[in-house]
């Protein structure tokens, strides 16, 4: 999906939200503990409830991966399962030296390989240019890269002083020579609310990925009032607060309505902007 193709169904959606599909066993309702695989149906169920109100999922490939060959049978699954007109983001923050990345890329981009073909893939910028520009080679799939994220340890490297400013505004800068705006997103925490005017004057196009609503206490009104652009440039992330809201035999419902109060708070907010 490229981005005009985003824009239009964040458009006809009326939502810029993205629910993040990121299942543990111990959390799953005891009713779906009999089907032959829990973690699937539970995204399933989810996924059915939801499609209406987000333009894409984002399913971490933690909760997958710790669960071995089964968890990443049910992430093979739940990829297929995303609808083809909602973006879906492998969230797995890769990212080593070029010929194993181009391997990252393959797992999570190459479908006749891998069997998942994914819109986007979260990837982390530590290890330079030459990490990165394997994602890059598939044409038409996007690199969402690591800039201000929205846990406490930010501090720890991304604000750190070099010549040129903070360490994440030179990640901004830099690899905004490696690709454009139509194929590179970056990761912003919804927790980094007073960063959200200085990213926008680094990235002015470019669609932000942002985390932290929900379960980490981020404002939606906040990250809004200095992070949309003429296109939206949001996709807003909760995991938590949707899939959990509820933990009996209605979560699927449970999981509607606040995926529903994050709709209609976005579209009040893109029809006070104009953008619908
Ligand atoms: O890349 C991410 O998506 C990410 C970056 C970041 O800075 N903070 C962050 O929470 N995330 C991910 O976004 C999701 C947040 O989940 P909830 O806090 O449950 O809504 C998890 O999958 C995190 O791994």
């Amino acid at each position: 999906m490229n981005k005009k193709q985003l824009f239009e169904q964040i458009k006809s959606k009326k939502s810029f939200l993205c629910v993040g599909l990121d299942p543990v066993l111990e959390n799953i309702p005891q009713h779906l503990l009999s089907h032959e695989d829990p973690v699937f149906e539970f995204n399933r169920q989810i996924i059915d409830a939801t499609k209406d109100l987000c333009v894409a999922y984002k399913p971490n490939t933690a909760f997958y991966e710790s669960g071995g060959l089964k968890g990443w049978e049910s992430l093979l699954k739940t990829w297929a399962y995303i609808p083809e007109d909602i973006f879906s983001i492998a969230d797995a923050k890769r990212g080593d030296i070029g010929n194993t990345s181009a391997m990252y890329a393959d797992a999570f981009f190459n479908k006749e390989k891998s069997g998942m073909s994914f819109d986007a893939i979260t990837v982390a910028p530590y290890m330079g240019r030459d990490s990165v520009s394997p994602f890059l080679k598939y044409e038409n799939k996007w690199v969402i890269l690591l800039a201000a994220t929205s846990n406490e340890g930010h501090n720890d490297f991304q604000l750190l002083q070099t010549p040129k400013g903070k360490l994440y505004e030179q990640v901004i800068r830099i690899s905004s020579t490696w690709a454009d705006s139509e194929r590179l997103m970056y990761v912003v925490g919804a927790t980094r609310g007073s960063e959200f005017a200085n990213i926008r004057s680094l990235a002015p196009d470019s669609f932000l990925l942002v985390p932290g609503v929900g379960a980490q206490g981020g404002s939606l009104a906040e990250v809004c009032e200095f992070g949309l652009n003429d296109h939206c440039g949001l996709l807003v992330n909760s995991a938590r607060g949707i899939i959990y809201a509820g933990k009996g035999e209605d979560f699927a419902e449970k999981a509607r309505e606040e995926a529903l109060k994050l709709q209609l708070e976005m579209q009040q907010i893109l029809e006070e902007a104009e953008l619908i």
